[in-house]
């Protein structure tokens, strides 16, 4: 039997999906052993610098993606929003599983919401996304750089200055963290969450065909479909760098997909957002970018970026 080698980053989330995923395609009745390969990425190394400032995305993936191509592993779970919009030559995305839940979610010290957190609190996110669209709605907040990863930042809100920190309810979720630990779930038109929030993306050698036969199994249509909205947006927006963007797609029961994509700038003064629906996804992701770009929202990402290279 052949075995599958997984690669998987360290951390206790990304170790607890890589084990979900094997597990499914066990129960999908796959005909192969399993082995997880654990690898520390650089991502996983810096942890005290604002991840936008140590070169965003691709730090969690890049090592990972190596030993893929040097048959070292065969095979890796990503949270979906970790992938750099273009990945390498000889590598694809065999299968996005279904989402789990996409929105953003607060966790408060006093169980207070966005609109109930005092004037002054501190809300705790590393994410300029995040804090763009916290300081649009509340502008007498104030944003402080937490990092770390799930466990830590819930620690950090008890023990160290934060009033309030902002995650993901995906991970939480799958660490088994159950929602009472949420004061209140960010929809997207208060918050429009990162591309592909929630969902995962499984990476595989793009001429594996006997593995992408058994990922086809556990790919979930209507996901695919919006992540591919979203990633289409983000592809023609940027490219990879970290920025405050954000996309969320669904799919309408006429299987039409409404993408909602928001470029914004970190103090959340300037907010670009569009609505964009239509029946093939990677059309209404590139027209949202398109929408966005004629109203300024490019020259906004370049000054950004210009800024985090100071
Ligand atoms: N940026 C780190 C990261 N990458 C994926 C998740 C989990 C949620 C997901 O799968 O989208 C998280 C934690 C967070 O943002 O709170």
């Amino acid at each position: 039997m052949r075995k599958i080698v997984v690669g998987s980053r360290r951390s206790k989330l990304a170790l607890t999906q890589t084990n979900w995923v094997i597990q499914q395609l066990k129960e999908l009745g796959a005909p192969f052993e399993f082995e997880v390969k654990e690898i520390v990425t650089k991502g996983d190394q810096i942890l005290d610098v604002t991840l936008s400032k140590v070169g965003g995305k691709g730090l969690f993936v890049k090592e990972i993606e190596q030993a893929m191509l040097d048959q070292e592993i065969d095979m890796a779970v990503h949270s979906m929003k970790d992938m750099p919009a273009v990945l390498p030559e000889g590598l694809g995305i065999g299968c996005i599983p279904e989402r789990e839940d996409h929105r953003d979610a607060i966790i408060s010290k006093d169980h207070k919401t966005l609109s109930e957190l005092s004037p002054g609190a501190i809300v705790g996110t590393s994410s300029l996304r995040r804090g763009a669209q916290i300081l649009a709605r509340r502008p007498d907040l104030e944003i402080k750089w937490i990092r770390g990863n799930i466990d830590t930042r819930l620690a950090k809100l008890q023990n160290e200055d934060y009033d309030a920190i902002i995650l993901a309810a995906a991970g939480l979720s799958r660490m088994g963290w159950t929602s009472d630990v949420v004061t209140e779930f960010l929809d997207p038109d208060i918050c429009i969450p990162a591309v592909g929030q929630g969902a995962l993306a499984i990476e595989c050698r793009e001429n594996d065909e006997e593995l992408l036969q058994l990922l086809s199994q556990f790919a979930c249509d209507s996901t695919t479909k919006t992540v591919q909205a979203e990633r289409a947006y983000l592809h023609k927006m940027e490219g990879g760098c970290q920025v405050p963007i954000g996309g969320y797609a669904y799919l309408e029961e006429n299987s039409e997909v409404v993408l909602t994509a928001l470029v914004a700038s970190p103090d959340g003064k300037t907010v670009y957002k569009e609505i964009v629906r239509g029946i093939d996804p990677i059309e209404v992701g590139e027209k949202a970018a398109e929408m966005l770009i004629e109203q300024g929202a490019k020259q906004l990402i370049d000054q950004v970026k210009e800024e985090l290279d100071q």
